[in-house]
C-alpha cells in the first residue's frame, strides 16, 4: 500500500486527524528512563502503544535522536512501529534538502535504512534536490510550504510576482512537481488563514500541520481551514504537549500521553464536518 491510501486507510480506521511527533527529549523523561540505556526508544515505544489506535501518523523527529548519537534507537522505533503498527503511516521529519546525488542518499536512509513511509523535504533548492526522493514512488514526500515558526515569514512571505513565495511552492508542488501523486505539504497550524490559501490552491492534498499544543495553534481555526471537502486532509501533529502531558496524581507518563492524545484528537474530530 503506498503512503496515500494508507494515510487514508489511517483517517479512516482511527477516526482521527492527529499525528503524534516524537520528539525524545530525556531532560523531561521520568526518572526511571533517563539512565536508561534504551531509554529513548522505551519511552517512544510507550507513547506509540499509548496512542497508536487514536493517531493517523506517527513523526519521529530525527534530531532528537542524532544529537545524541541515538540513530540505533530511532531504528528501533521505526521498526517496531512498522512490526506492530503496520497499519499506521511514520513520517521521518528531518526537512532534507541538498544537491541531487546527496539528496539520494538521505532518500535512502530515510526509506531503505529506518523505513519511513514518508519524508519531510526543504524546496529551497528546487526541483532536483526533491526528484531523488520520487524514485520511491510508494513513499510520501512532504514538503515545506508554509511552516509554523514566526520567522518562516522572512522568506515565505516574500512577494514574488503579487503573491507570497509559499503560494508559489504550494502551486508548484501541486501541479509540476507531484508527478506519482506522492507529495504532501508542510504547513503551519499557527497561521490559519495561510493554511486555507494553501488548501485552496492544492485540492485534496494531504498537508502535515505542525503547531497545535505546545506552539499554540487554535485547533478550530486549524481544522476550518485545512479541512477537506470530506473532513480529512490533514496530520496535525502535536509532539511536546503529548509527550510530556503533566501527570495527574498517579497518572505515568504513558496514560497521560493517552489522555492528552485522545482530546487532542476529540477536539479535532468536533469540527471536521
Ligand atoms: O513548520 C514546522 C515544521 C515542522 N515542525 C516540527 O513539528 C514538531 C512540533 O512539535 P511541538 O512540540 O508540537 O511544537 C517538531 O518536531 C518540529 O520540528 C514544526 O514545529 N513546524
Amino acid at each position: 500500500m503506498n503512503f496515500i491510501d494508507k494515510l487514508n486507510a489511517a483517517w479512516r480506521s482511527n477516526d482521527s486527524l492527529l499525528c503524534v511527533g516524537l520528539d525524545p527529549d530525556i531532560e523531561r523523561f521520568p526518572a526511571h528512563l533517563r539512565d536508561h540505556p534504551e531509554g529513548i526508544a522505551e519511552f517512544c515505544k510507550a507513547i506509540i502503544d499509548a496512542t497508536a489506535d487514536l493517531a493517523c501518523s506517527f513523526k519521529p523527529q530525527i534530531a532528537y535522536f542524532a544529537a545524541l548519537g541515538a540513530e540505533d534507537q530511532l531504528q528501533t522505533v521505526c521498526d517496531y512501529l512498522k512490526q506492530r503498527y503496520p497499519h499506521i503511516p511514520l513520517i521521518l521529519d528531518a526537512k532534507r534538502g541538498d544537491i541531487g546525488a546527496t539528496a539520494r542518499q538521505y532518500a535512502r536512509e530515510a526509506f531503505d535504512r529506518y523505513g519511513a513511509d514518508a519524508v519531510t523535504v526543504n524546496p529551497y533548492m528546487g526541483f532536483d534536490s526533491v526528484e531523488p526522493y520520487m524514485a520511491w514512488a510508494d513513499r510520501g514526500v512532504i514538503v515545506l510550504c508554509r511552516t509554523s515558526n514566526a520567522g518562516g515569514s522572512d522568506l515565505q512571505f516574500l512577494d514574488v510576482g503579487g503573491r507570497p513565495l509559499y503560494q508559489h511552492v504550494a502551486q508548484l508542488v501541486a501541479e509540476k512537481w507531484n508527478r506519482n501523486g506522492q507529495c504532501a505539504l508542510v504547513v503551519g497550524a499557527t497561521f490559519p488563514e495561510e493554511l486555507a490559501q494553501v488548501r485552496a490552491i492544492v485540492g485534496d492534498m494531504p498537508l502535515l500541520v505542525p503547531g497545535i499544543g505546545a506552539q499554540g495553534g487554535d485547533i478550530a481555526a486549524t481544522v476550518r481551514s485545512g479541512r477537506t471537502v470530506n473532513g480529512a486532509g490533514m496530520m496535525i501533529n502535536s509532539s511536546r504537549a503529548i509527550l510530556y502531558a503533566q501527570p495527574q496524581g498517579d497518572e505515568d507518563f504513558a496514560a497521560a500521553a493517552r489522555r492528552v492524545a485522545m482530546e487532542t484528537r476529540d477536539a479535532i474530530n468536533q469540527h471536521r464536518a
